[in-house]
C-alpha cells in the first residue's frame, strides 16, 4: 500500500523479531531512496517511529501480543493476520473498549472477497446445505483459512440450523470429509501455483449454486488495506470486516 500511495501514506518504520536489525527497512524491501525507514526488532522500540497506524500481516502466535501493545499505545491496528481464537478476538475487542481505541482486523482485504462473504451470507437463507472449499498456496501455515472461518461464521448468524450431510460420517481416511463448523464442512487446499481462492457450494434439490473468488495477484489485498489505513482512525471500536469501512 506505500508503493501505489506514496502520496497519502507515510511508512515510518517495521517491526520483525528475527529481522535484519544492521538493515533498514529500505534496504530489506528493496524500497529505493527508502533506506532511512527503520526496521525494529523490538516491539518498545517501535514507538520510536511515532506510527498513528500499525498493519499487521504476522503470524497468529504473534498477532495478539501486537495488537494488545498497538491498543494500549494507542496505535491504531490494520490487522491482516488470521489465525486470532474466538476468545482472544473478543479480549481484545474489550481491551479497546478500554482503551477507548479503534481498529480493524480484516480476515480477507480483497473486495472479491468482501462481496463473496456478502453474497454467501444471502444465498444460505435459501440453501441452508452449503460447503466451503477454500485453496491457498502451500506455504499458507494456518487451516481453515480466516475467509473460510469468517465467511462460516457470517453464515452461521442467519442460516436454519442443520448437519450437512450424515452427522458422523463412515471416514474410511481420516478428516477426509473436512472441518465442521456448525453443521458446514470446510475443506483446505494447498498447492503451488495458487495464491487465495474460495468456493461457497450450494446444494438443493436438483440444483445448485457456487459462489467462487479469486485472487490471482497478492496487489488483490492492497486497496482494502489503503481503505482501512484511511478510515482506521475514525473507529470507536476493533471491528471485525472490511464492510464496516466500505
Ligand atoms: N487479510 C488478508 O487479506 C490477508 C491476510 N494474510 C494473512 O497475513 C498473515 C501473513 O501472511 P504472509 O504474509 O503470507 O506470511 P509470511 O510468513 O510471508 O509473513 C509473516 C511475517 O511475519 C513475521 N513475523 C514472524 N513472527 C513475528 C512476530 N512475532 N512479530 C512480528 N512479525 C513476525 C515473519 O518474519 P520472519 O519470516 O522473519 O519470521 C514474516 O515476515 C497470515 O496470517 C495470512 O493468513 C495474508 C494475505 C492477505
Ligand atoms: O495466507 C494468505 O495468503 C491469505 N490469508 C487470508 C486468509 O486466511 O483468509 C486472506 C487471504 O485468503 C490470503
Amino acid at each position: 500500500m506505500v508503493l501505489a500511495h506514496p502520496d497519502e501514506f507515510e511508512l515510518v518504520g517495521g517491526f520483525d523479531p528475527s529481522g535484519a536489525a544492521d538493515q533498514s527497512l529500505g534496504q530489506q524491501l528493496q524500497l529505493q531512496a527508502a533506506e532511512a525507514i527503520p526496521a525494529f526488532t523490538d516491539r518498545q522500540a517501535t514507538l520510536q517511529a511515532k506510527a498513528d497506524v500499525w498493519v499487521d500481516f504476522t503470524t497468529p502466535d504473534a498477532v495478539f501480543d501486537n495488537v494488545k501493545f498497538c491498543l494500549t499505545q494507542h496505535i491504531y491496528p490494520v490487522v491482516g493476520t488470521t489465525g486470532l481464537s474466538d476468545d482472544a478476538t473478543k479480549t481484545l475487542v474489550t481491551l479497546a473498549q478500554q482503551e477507548k481505541m479503534g481498529g480493524l482486523i480484516v480476515p480477507n482485504f480483497a473486495l472479491s472477497a468482501v462481496l463473496m462473504m456478502k453474497f454467501a451470507q444471502e444465498a444460505v437463507k435459501y440453501f441452508p446445505d452449503v460447503e466451503i472449499i477454500e485453496l491457498h498456496h502451500d506455504d499458507k501455515q494456518d487451516a481453515p483459512s480466516g475467509t473460510a472461518l469468517r465467511t462460516a461464521e457470517m453464515m452461521a448468524e442467519v442460516r436454519h440450523p442443520k448437519q450437512q450431510g450424515p452427522a458422523d460420517p463412515k471416514e474410511y481416511l481420516a478428516g477426509v470429509r473436512g472441518g465442521d463448523y456448525q453443521g458446514m464442512r470446510i475443506h483446505s487446499v494447498r498447492l503451488p501455483g495458487l495464491i487465495a481462492h474460495q468456493q461457497v457450494q450450494f446444494g438443493g434439490v436438483g440444483e445448485g449454486l457456487t459462489i467462487r473468488q479469486d485472487s490471482y495477484d497478492r496487489a488483490s489485498f492492497m486497496t482494502g488495506v489503503a481503505v482501512a489505513i484511511r478510515k482506521v482512525k475514525a473507529q470507536t471500536q476493533l471491528l471485525i470486516g472490511l464492510e464496516n469501512v466500505l
